[in-house]
């Protein structure tokens, strides 16, 4: 399976393109708009979450209900194109109208790609780079995860994610997948201990006041994975490396732990790896899950618990200094509107990235063609990894 999104924030749409995906997989469409609404909230959002209703519609691949094996096509209106039609339109312009538009962007904003994209794709406008590089994107990548969930689903394998830090507030909550699933849905900051949902909200009101932006962490978690996705066999064929570039490849995340994750470089290595057993109805597990359900790249059937770090968002309502690009004059940064904390939506993101990754190496291990051969061919790999 591969897929490619297109399009840009303010532009016309947001499309994703989905090949190697099995036939006759039923679709839930409900279950997967519901995945797009839930990207949308999350506490510390800004105002263009109000406008963009993220509504998706299949251009192929599916019928009846059912994928076909072709591939499958999913876009995104961007309602807020009606307001960027002059700005965003398609159609060339002359110099003059360029000018007047009044929107050029010669600031670009630190922690941002404006800078670099425009120097390497030769643009005197960053709005040329601002508006791929936005996590409007991310929309596409949800409906290419929300469709990767149903195959989940299918073959009784359960994701979902949650935040465990915004800012300095840290959720202690215990994790328990009911609940965590449960509060998937909770429009606020998507943590589990009551006290310090408050508390992150209070921390992001305050941000905001200042002008300033906060980052966090996510969690997903991947409940029942069959052993042995991924490989030890090469480096790029790892599993828990290709969901660590998958979670770095959301903007504004900088880094990754699985399991204990960085408290293992104080941590003596008798209190790190997870003891093998043994039982005549389960077969081999671990007691413990301290490595995040991998060993040697490969899934080990404990759950998958990898954690991300999000930095604070990079536009601030009190902006930093910047150069123009055409004066070479010290500014301070283009302020375009912005969240203050969009921890909570990327904590979807993330889930939704998981979910390809994992489905994607379900459709590598096994017959990916018809759905019902790959689910015969999971049984009897299950059946035979029973009686290993
Ligand atoms: C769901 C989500 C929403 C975001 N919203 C904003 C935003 O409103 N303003 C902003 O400056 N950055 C926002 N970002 C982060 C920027 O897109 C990102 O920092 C920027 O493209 C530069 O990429 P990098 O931080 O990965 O280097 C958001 C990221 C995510 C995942
Ligand atoms: C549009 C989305 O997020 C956007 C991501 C984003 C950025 O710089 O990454 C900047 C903001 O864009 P705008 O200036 O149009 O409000 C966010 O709203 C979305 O998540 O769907």
């Amino acid at each position: 399976m591969r897929f490619l999104t297109s399009g840009e924030s303010h532009g016309p749409k947001v499309n994703a393109i989905v090949e190697g995906f099995p036939s006759n997989l039923p679709v839930n469409k409900e279950r997967m708009q519901e995945e797009l609404f839930k990207r949308q909230g999350g506490y510390g959002r800004g105002r263009r979450m109000q406008i963009e209703k993220d509504t998706f519609e299949f251009g192929s691949g599916i019928r009846h209900g059912k994928t076909l094996g072709s591939p499958i096509m999913m876009e995104v209106n961007n309602d807020d194109f009606k307001h960027w039609v002059n700005i965003m339109g398609a159609e060339p312009i002359t110099e003059e109208e360029e000018a007047e538009m009044k929107r050029i962007i010669t600031k670009p904003r630190p922690g941002h790609a404006d800078l670099v994209g425009g120097m390497k794709y030769n643009h005197r406008d960053l709005r040329n780079i601002l508006e791929r590089s936005s996590a409007r994107e991310t929309t596409a990548r949800v409906a290419v995860g929300a469709l990767c969930k149903e195959l989940l689903y299918a073959l009784d394998i359960n994701i979902t994610s949650r935040v465990t830090k915004i800012g300095e507030v840290t959720d202690d909550g215990v994790y328990n997948f009911d609940e965590l699933s449960d509060k998937s849905s909770d429009s606020s900051v998507r943590m589990i201990s009551d006290e310090a949902t408050k508390q992150a909200e209070e921390t992001i009101d305050d941000a905001k006041k200042r002008g300033d932006t906060l980052g966090g962490v996510v969690e997903v978690i991947v409940e029942n994975p069959p052993v042995g996705l991924g490989s030890h066999v090469h480096y790029d064929r790892k599993l828990d490396a290709k969901i660590a570039r998958s979670i770095v490849s959301i903007n504004a995340f900088k880094g990754v732990e699985f399991g204990m994750g960085f408290k293992m470089a104080e941590t003596p290595g008798s209190k790190v790896q997870d003891e093998i057993k043994f039982d005549s109805e389960d077969g081999f597990y671990r007691s413990s899950n301290n490595l995040g359900g991998f060993e040697g790249g490969m899934t080990t059937g404990m759950p998958i618990v990898v954690r991300g770090v999000m930095k604070p968002i990079p536009t601030l309502y009190k902006p930093l200094m910047s150069v123009d690009i055409e004066t070479k004059e010290a500014f301070t940064a283009t302020i375009e509107r912005s969240d203050p904390c969009a921890v909570p939506a990327a904590s979807i993101v993330a889930e939704h990235m998981v979910a390809i990754e994992v489905a994607e190496a379900i459709l590598d291990k096994f017959p990916s063609d018809d759905f019902g051969d790959l689910k015969a061919s999971l049984e009897l790999y299950n059946k035979r990894l029973s009686e290993y």
